[in-house]
């Protein structure tokens, strides 16, 4: 079974909890230290950011993250070099993070060569609409990457259909408009996308946009298959870093308890 179906099948877990860190943030080692405790507190699957200079879907925390990474000299080539580190260490799965532009300035053919060379298990690109997707998908699938595709709530039905039929991996549903980062509430109006992509297809169905705690996940982990928080798990690694800026194991303990804490409701829900 592949790492990314692996994820969700976990026995003591109803849902799979998927934290996303941009790679090389604050620095390459540092980075490669904050993937590893997240999965050690218990992570299914990790979604790496590619930092970008131009993170249209991004809200701040996440811009300030692709900056610190790109100001200490991460680059493309060492998204792939940390992933291929990670796969050395871990079995989790691991779904690459990037925008079109840097997809295509590299081109399809040798990202999702270096990105199968890798290690890597996904990849999600969020500007990439479903029309432009089949030349992509094509090379994704011939390296045995999935090439993982969102929806978003203003997604009617024809386009959540078409979007699912072409899905790999599994379905990022997005859970409201605008950019990343955290929400008070997460929207309700997710579990009706995600009702409606059942239809549509049998792969998991992962939530993403806002969740910052532990009652987040288990709400959503009542109808989802895998919940994704990125903003909230930045902002207290940032936290870390400001109060202790040389302490890398106070940052790695700032991501591990949040972690833990995220996931408490889904061992709970599994009677763990
Ligand atoms: O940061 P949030 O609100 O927890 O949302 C997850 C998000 O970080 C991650 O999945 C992501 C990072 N960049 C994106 C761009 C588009 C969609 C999703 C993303």
């Amino acid at each position: 079974m592949d790492r990314i179906a692996r994820a969700f099948r976990r026995p003591e877990k109803r849902a799979a909890l998927i934290p996303f860190l941009t790679a090389g943030d604050p620095s390459f080692d540092a980075s490669f230290a904050l993937f590893r405790e997240v999965i050690a507190a218990g992570a299914d699957l990790v979604e790496i950011g590619i930092p970008y200079s131009d993170p249209l879907a991004d809200g701040p925390v996440i811009q300030a993250a692709s900056l610190r990474s790109l100001r200490a000299g991460f680059s493309l080539p060492k998204a792939f070099e940390l992933t291929a580190a990670l796969r050395r260490d871990t079995e989790a799965g691991l779904v690459l993070f990037t925008y079109v532009n840097p997809l295509f300035q590299y081109t399809p053919e040798r990202f999702f060569r270096d990105a199968k060379a890798a290690g890597a298990d996904g990849v999600i690109v969020p500007d990439l609409p479903v029309e432009e997707s089949d030349p992509v998908r094509a090379v994704a699938d011939r390296y045995g990457v999935a090439l993982i595709p969102l929806i978003a709530p203003t997604s009617g039905e024809e386009r959540v259909a078409r979007v699912c039929a072409a899905a790999r991996g599994f379905v990022y549903c997005v859970s409201s408009l605008g950019v990343t980062g955290e929400r008070a509430h997460v929207s309700a109006r997710v579990r009706e996308l995600v009702a409606m992509a059942r239809r549509y297809t049998s792969l998991p169905l992962c939530v993403g946009f806002g969740v910052s705690a532990p009652d987040h996940v288990q709400s959503i982990a009542e109808y989802a298959d895998g919940v994704i928080v990125g903003s909230a798990l930045i902002r207290r690694l940032e936290r870390a870093m400001a109060d202790w800026p040389e302490d890398e194991a106070a940052w790695a303990e700032a991501v591990r308890s949040f972690v833990r804490e995220l996931n408490f409701p889904l061992l709970r829900q599994a009677g763990m």
